[in-house]
C-alpha cells in the first residue's frame, strides 16, 4: 500500500538521486530481504502444539517478528503481543530451546527471498556499495538462510541479534558496522521493514529506507519516519546512484 506520506516523497525523489554520499547499506533481514514467516510460524505452532497450547495463524506469527527468538516464543506462549507478566522465566526457557531446535531442522523450508532481491543486491554491489546484515534473527541461523540462497558471499559483514549484548531498536549494531568498516553514520544508510531498523538509524542520525511490503506489527512503516518509504526492494536502485 502506497501512503499518501511515501507517495509525496517518491514524487519529490523521482528522477534524482535522494541519497548521496553512501558507501556502506546495512540491510536488516526478515521482512525486508526474506519472507521468513512461514517458517518462524511453523517452528512456534509446533512448540506450542508440544506444550499443548493454542497455535495461531501464519498472519499473527507474522505480526509477532521482529525483537528476535526469545520475544517471538514470550509473544507466541502469551498468545498476544503483549508478553505476559506472568510467564515463569524457566519456562520461556525451555520452550525457546524447543522452538530454536524445532527453527534449526525447518530454517529454510518454505522461507523465500523477496522478489528482486537478487538482483538488486548484486547491482548495488556492482555501483560500489558495500553490503552488510543488521538483523535481530539470531547468528545460528543467519548463516544457513544466506547459504542457502547464495547469499552469505556478498556481504561484507553481518551482526545478528546475538553478536552483541543489545540489538535494534538500540543502535550498537549500527554504530558496530560503522566501527568494523571505519565509515561514518552519515556514508551509511539503514535499510528496513520494521520500526526497529528506523528508530535505530534515528538514534544516531542515520538516514533510513522503509519498506512497506514486510513485518511491522501491522503498522505502516511511514508512522516511524523512515527519509523514504518504498513498496518494492528493487526500487532502492532508484533512489542510490
Ligand atoms: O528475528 C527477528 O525477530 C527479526 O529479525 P530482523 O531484525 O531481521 O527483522
Ligand atoms: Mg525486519
Amino acid at each position: 500500500m502506497v501512503t499518501p506520506e511515501s507517495s509525496e516523497k517518491r514524487v519529490a525523489f523521482k528522477d534524482k538521486v535522494a541519497f548521496k554520499g553512501k558507501k556502506v547499506l546495512l540491510f536488516d533481514l526478515d521482512g525486508t530481504l526474506i519472507d521468513s514467516a512461514p517458517d518462524l510460524a511453523l517452528a512456534a505452532n509446533l512448540m506450542l502444539a508440544e506444550l499443548q497450547m493454542p497455535e495461531f495463524s501464519q498472519e499473527v506469527v507474522r505480526s509477532w517478528v521482529g525483537n528476535g527468538a526469545k520475544t517471538l516464543v514470550q509473544r507466541a506462549l502469551s498468545g498476544s503481543i503483549e508478553i505476559s507478566p506472568e510467564l515463569d522465566a524457566g519456562y520461556v526457557d525451555r520452550a525457546l530451546e524447543r522452538f530454536l531446535q524445532f527453527y534449526q531442522a525447518n530454517v529454510c523450508n518454505e522461507t523465500q527471498l523477496y522478489e528482486g532481491v537478487r538482483e538488486t543486491l548484486q547491482r548495488l554491489k556492482d555501483r560500489g556499495y558495500k553490503l552488510t546484515i543488521v538483523t535481530n534473527k539470531p547468528e545460528q541461523f543467519v548463516t544457513p538462510i544466506l547459504k542457502s540462497f547464495k547469499l552469505n558471499e556478498i556481504f561484507e559483514l553481518v551482526v545478528a541479534g546475538d553478536t552483541l549484548a543489545k540489538k535494534k531498536p538500540d543502535p550498537a549494531q549500527l554504530n558496530y558496522v560503522c566501527q568494523q568498516l571505519s565509515v561514518s553514520v552519515q556514508q551509511c544508510l539503514m535499510i528496513g521493514d520494521s520500526k526497529n531498523d528506523i528508530l535505530a538509524a534515528k538514534a544516531i542520525s542515520m538516514e533510513s529506507i522503509g519498506l512497506t511490503y514486510g513485518y511491522n506489527y501491522g503498522e505502516s512503516i511511514s508512522i516511524f519516519q523512515p527519509e523514504i518509504a518504498l513498496d518494492h526492494f528493487s526500487n532502492i536502485l532508484d533512489v542510490l546512484s
